[in-house]
């Protein structure tokens, strides 16, 4: 009897609306959670704030504290947020690993409130909390004006984490950054190498109406391009009634550059099966990686 071991990793990312009210918009999130892993994908992503307006204002009254983080243990108390607890609970149901977009998060030991990204393994062991290292805190004329650092701090440190099946061929590693962290290719670059060595980028992100339509595919598959790595892009669902106008246009972007699959500004689901071979193709084909030239770049006043 022949035993078929995947080789493709399905991965959705959930387009969903953020309700103001906290209670529907994770009942909202659980939602389509539940319809991705029905579509049977394993690796599963909600966008930034997903529980929060994106708000200046909202995000002190929306913060939750955590429980003492400990990384990989399933049995970790996530009792004390509402959202982990939520994101561990669905993650361990459905053995799935769960990219919980971010939240507000007040910091137990000093109060300071972080835009926070957490990721839940199959088990509901806490596999990473990224804290949006990049605030976004831009004044575009006639554009969009948004002051992030009015009120979160950043995070200090670059986040990635191991995902293997056991059923399966699947082993991958996959590098966490938040919305406008997108930006900073040192930081991209960074991830993929040592010791991080990702293989995929996750960016739960919500651009808006200026920047959005300007750079944000732009932006995703010039990150997939220069790293030769997957990314995924996961923005809430458009609301036009929100003080922030989200674009949406959620997407997959392959190490090639190109798009596997993307949505509109609509709630919707955007799902792809992710092929890792695809990465040493790209990587054999143009060596970029092994060609860097590191020294030179590094010698030059500026740099
Ligand atoms: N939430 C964010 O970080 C927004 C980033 C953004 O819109 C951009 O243009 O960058």
């Amino acid at each position: 009897m022949s035993s078929t071991v995947s080789t493709t990793l399905r991965v959705a990312l959930c387009q969903v609306r953020v309700d103001a009210e906290k209670r529907k918009a994770l009942a909202n999130a659980q939602r389509w959670v539940e319809e991705a892993v029905k579509q049977g994908a394993k690796l599963v992503v909600l966008p930034e704030c997903f529980n929060c307006p994106y708000d200046t204002r909202c995000f002190p009254t929306y913060a939750e504290e955590l429980s003492p983080v400990s990384k990989g243990d399933p049995s970790t108390d996530m009792s004390a947020s509402e959202t982990a607890s939520l994101l561990q609970k669905l993650a361990r149901a459905h053995g799935i690993y769960l990219v919980g977009g971010s939240i507000p998060e007040r910091s137990h030991s000093d109060q300071r409130i972080y835009n926070t990204s957490l990721t839940f393994g199959p088990r509901g062991e806490l596999l990473a909390r990224h804290r949006k290292v990049h605030l976004f805190d831009v004044d575009v004329p006639g554009g969009i004006r948004f002051r992030e650092s009015d009120v979160l701090s950043a995070g200090e440190s670059l986040t990635s984490f191991a995902l293997k099946f056991g059923d399966s061929a699947i082993a991958l590693r996959i590098g966490v950054g938040i919305c406008y962290d997108i930006r900073f290719p040192e930081m991209a670059a960074a991830m993929t190498r040592a010791p991080h060595d990702a293989d995929m980028l996750v960016y739960p992100g919500a651009f808006n109406m200026t920047t959005g339509p300007a750079h944000w595919e732009l932006l995703i598959r010039a990150r997939a391009l220069d790293n030769q790595v997957f990314v995924c892009a996961c923005s809430p669902a458009r609301d036009p009634h929100a003080s922030y106008t989200a674009y949406g246009h959620s997407m997959i972007a392959s190490p090639w550059g190109d798009v596997l699959a993307r949505t509109d500004e609509h709630e919707s689901l955007v799902i792809a099966d992710v092929d890792p071979s695809r990465i040493m193709h790209a990587r054999n084909a143009i060596p970029v990686r092994k060609q860097r030239r590191p020294e030179v770049y590094t010698s030059q006043p500026g740099f």
